[in-house]
């Protein structure tokens, strides 16, 4: 995507405010990582032209890229104001059609406001109970059946395949009422997500934009772009079929029993989901509008949480990381003992691999970097430069969030216990000072927060709790994107059954006392957690779904 060096040159005269330092972008940078992220050259241009850089991408096309934690407060929080999505929304729009993700303006407050409150806090808390924890199940039974179909013998597992099936469960399940079966069937829908998502992404930071021209024109002349159509026409079909489903099945509980009946079944007995929950709040709204919304939770609720719990196992399961390990199976093995799969209560009592689940998001955010674009003209904190009205920004949560500046000499660490003391709390950009920003901030932040943190702790507490795993040797897991961060090959595993410790039977640990376990440098464990500051999500609002109680 970085332009070749005399298009640099070219882009010096940029007609923009020029004291914000350009990127020595040279071609090598990217050559020498093709098939990686593009996350990563920006992270080493970072550290050459500092927090906030133009990077030029054509003759006359440039992103600045913001890697500070005010400068994205800035961005963040003015959208609508000073800010639009820009790139990726027109981008990612022949996936997301109308859908919340990446509506802008007027048309996205709508939106905003009617499916945001579907995923309030009480809603999720049932969905532990209901949903997460027995998927969660789910997928390590598959793994110990076939460990004990073969003997006991340990077995080879691809886990970044197991966390994408089990998290499109999770959200099929929870958005739509809907089991895919993905951890047990093929699911052409994982897929077309990937296939389309990749598709966004490459839109996004295209050269030369040819997605622009006409779709049929498209199909023809680009094999790419087939399969990117075909792919959402899979999706859309998926989903089509979903909200048909549901508001057949409304119709006809309305048609037996009245609003009245089937509002007391409902409460007593169906299985709540976001799709019901829209159908049920009787909003004029078209069922193509229904449709794309619900592809939007679909696809900004699944990849982005499995990613998360690829990448953080990844990290547990480097020997370096062994005595992080170590506590996170001592807390588990003290508050779950053989319970096999967790529960809302379990939760609270788990704040060791909750910081696990954090200290993954912030080394592999995901999505590592998106876009805004400015509508006038701003002026950045500290110095760091205007933006033209017009110019497109890249936001690199990936080199916020591994920024020495931000986060001291041992930033690229795994070590979640660098937030401070348990008794801090939990992470969030509030406490940190937006040097920890996972879920956005401002208006277009992450409605689907507290959901993610719960099913990948669930998913974690199970597998971890149940099954002893190695990396395997000699396969490398390398970074590659999609919107999300993925494995070039898959991430492996052996595995074998985790010998049952009762509740309580774990290793004793001071957890009143912890420290982190590596050396993070002088006065880091103190700036973890800076100061007070609330979870960033309306936490003390009533509960909108009437059959939560
Ligand atoms: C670890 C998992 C997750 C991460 C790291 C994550 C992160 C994000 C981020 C960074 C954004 C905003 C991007 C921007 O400002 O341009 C976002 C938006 C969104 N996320 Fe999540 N997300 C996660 C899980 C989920 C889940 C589970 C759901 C739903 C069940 C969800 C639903 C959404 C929706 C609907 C939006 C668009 C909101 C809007 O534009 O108003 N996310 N997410």
């Amino acid at each position: 995507m970085a332009a070749p060096d005399w298009m640099t040159q070219l882009n010096r005269l940029w007609g923009g405010k020029s004291e914000i330092p350009v990127a020595d972008a040279k071609l090598d940078d990217i050559t020498g990582l093709l098939g990686g992220g593009l996350f990563q050259p920006l992270f080493k241009w970072m550290k050459e032209a500092g927090p906030v850089y133009l990077l030029p991408t054509g003759p006359i096309t440039s992103y600045v890229v913001v890697s500070d934690p005010d400068c994205i407060k800035q961005v963040l929080f003015n959208y609508g104001s000073k800010y639009i999505k820009g790139t990726i929304a027109e981008a990612g729009a022949f996936l997301f059609g109308l859908g919340v993700a990446l509506q802008e303006n007027e048309a996205w407050k709508i939106r905003r406001k009617a499916v945001a409150p579907s995923l309030h806090r009480r809603y999720v808390e049932a969905m532990v109970d209901r949903c997460f924890g027995p998927c969660a199940d789910r997928m390590v039974s598959l793994v110990e059946d076939q460990i004990n179909a073969d003997g006991g013998r340990r077995e080879r597992v691809n886990m970044e395949s197991k966390f994408s099936q089990a998290a499109l469960d999770i959200i099929g399940i929870s958005v739509f009422n809907y089991d895919f079966k993905a951890l047990t069937s093929a699911a052409p829908v994982i897929q077309a997500t990937y296939t389309a998502l990749k598709e966004v992404e490459t839109r996004s930071m295209d050269l030369l934009p040819t997605w622009r021209l006409p779709e049929q024109f498209l199909r023809i002349v680009s094999p790419r772009q087939k399969a990117a159509q075909d792919a959402v026409t899979v999706i859309q079909e998926v989903t089509t079929k979903l909200v048909d489903d549901c508001k057949k099945m409304v119709e006809e509980e309305e048609a037996v029993g009245g609003a009245e009946a089937w509002a007391r079944d409902y409460l007593n007995d169906a299985n709540p989901s976001v799709l019901r929950y829209l159908i049920a709040a009787r909003e004029e709204v078209s069922s193509t509008q229904l449709r794309d919304d619900l592809l939007s939770l679909l696809v900004a609720g699944h990849e982005t949480t499995a990613s998360v719990l690829t990448w953080g196992t990844f990290e547990l399961l480097k020997p370096e990381n062994a005595e992080q390990l170590r506590l996170l199976r001592a807390e588990l093995d003290e508050v779950l003992g053989d319970k096999p799969f967790p529960d809302y209560a379990d939760m609270l009592k788990l704040p060791y691999l909750e910081r696990c689940f954090h200290e993954s998001m912030r080394l592999y955010p995901q999505p590592p970097v998106y876009t805004r674009r400015a509508v006038v003209e701003d002026v950045l904190p500290h110095g760091l430069g205007t933006i033209p009205a017009g110019q497109d920004l890249l936001v690199s949560i990936y080199n916020l969030h591994r920024s020495p500046a931000n986060w001291g000499p041992a930033s690229q660490a795994f070590e979640p216990m660098r937030f401070g003391p348990l008794s801090a709390g939990q992470p969030n950009e509030l406490n940190t000072g937006y040097r920890y920003t996972p879920f956005s901030a401002g208006p277009r932040r992450c409605p689907g927060d507290k959901f993610a943190v719960l099913e990948g702790m669930a998913i974690w507490a199970v597998l971890f709790r149940r099954l002893d795993m190695e990396l395997v040797a000699g396969h490398d897991v390398v970074m590659t994107s999609g919107a999300t961060i993925h494995t070039r090959d898959g991430m492996l595993v052996n595995a074998t059954r985790r010998e049952t410790r009762r509740k309580g039977g774990g290793d004793a640990v001071d957890w009143a006392n912890l420290r982190p376990a590596k050396d993070i440098g002088e006065g880091w464990w103190e700036r973890g957690i800076e100061t007070k500051g609330g979870s960033g999500a309306d936490a003390k609002s009533k509960c909108p779904m009437p059959f939560v109680k």
